[in-house]
């Protein structure tokens, strides 16, 4: 995946740019930076999610996203959550659900389960499409301590094991490291990746 961003506005204002981005599969970066300062914004537009913008998205990389809210669909058990917005199978998702630890839920709706239960469910459809590169966009924000520790060491096996990449927002300067994410810093007015 390569983004070369000229710029990117909202409301008539420039808020990011010139930038570019390289990250392949297997490499892990993090971009960090103060609140607003368009973090959210270029991961959305490197998951193609924004298309309003000058510049240029290359590469054929599958991409998957995990937000900080799971986004699940509320009517649907927690194992058709994988495999009806992925079409992977039920085997496939049944692995992934217990490599989440979350064995034995599969027949749950999501209001049955805990924030931290569906956060872990998030993530497993994520892998369920066997991404090249993972987006996240502040995956561990409002958990405890302890669960976001938990979701840290999930991510980091899922990444080891399936050899994703990863660019991952968050303003967390402690998370980087506990994932071997490259630290990567937007600041300035417009916003450009500095160092
Ligand atoms: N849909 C929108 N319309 C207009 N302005 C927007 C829109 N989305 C974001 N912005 C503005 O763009 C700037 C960057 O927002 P963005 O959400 O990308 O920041 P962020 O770094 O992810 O912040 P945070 O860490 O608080 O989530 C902010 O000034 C925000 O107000």
């Amino acid at each position: 995946m390569r983004i070369e961003l000229n710029e990117k506005v909202f409301g008539g204002r420039v808020i990011l740019g010139p930038l570019a981005l390289e990250v392949e599969r297997g490499q892990r970066v993090a971009l960090l930076g103060p609140s607003g300062i368009g973090k959210s914004t270029l991961l959305r537009i490197i998951a193609g999610l924004d298309r309003d913008f000058d510049g240029r998205l290359s590469g054929d990389d599958r991409l998957a996203v995990v937000f900080q809210e799971p986004v699940l669909l509320p009517w649907r058990k927690a194992l058709d959550n994988i495999t009806i917005p992925t079409g992977c199978d039920t085997a496939t998702a049944r692995d992934l659900m217990a490599q989440v630890g979350l064995s034995g839920h599969e027949g749950q709706f999501p209001r049955q389960m805990s924030l931290g239960q569906q956060r872990r469910l998030a993530l497993a459809r994520a892998f369920a499409v066997r991404p090249d590169i993972l987006l996240m966009d502040e995956p561990f924000a409002s958990l405890d301590a302890e669960t976001a520790a938990r979701m840290i060491g999930l991510t980091l096996e899922l990444l080891e094991r399936s050899g994703a990449g990863l660019i991952h927002v968050t303003h967390d300067t402690g998370e980087p490291a506990r994932l071997a994410a490259r630290p990567l810093r937007l600041g300035g007015s417009p916003a450009v990746l500095l160092g």
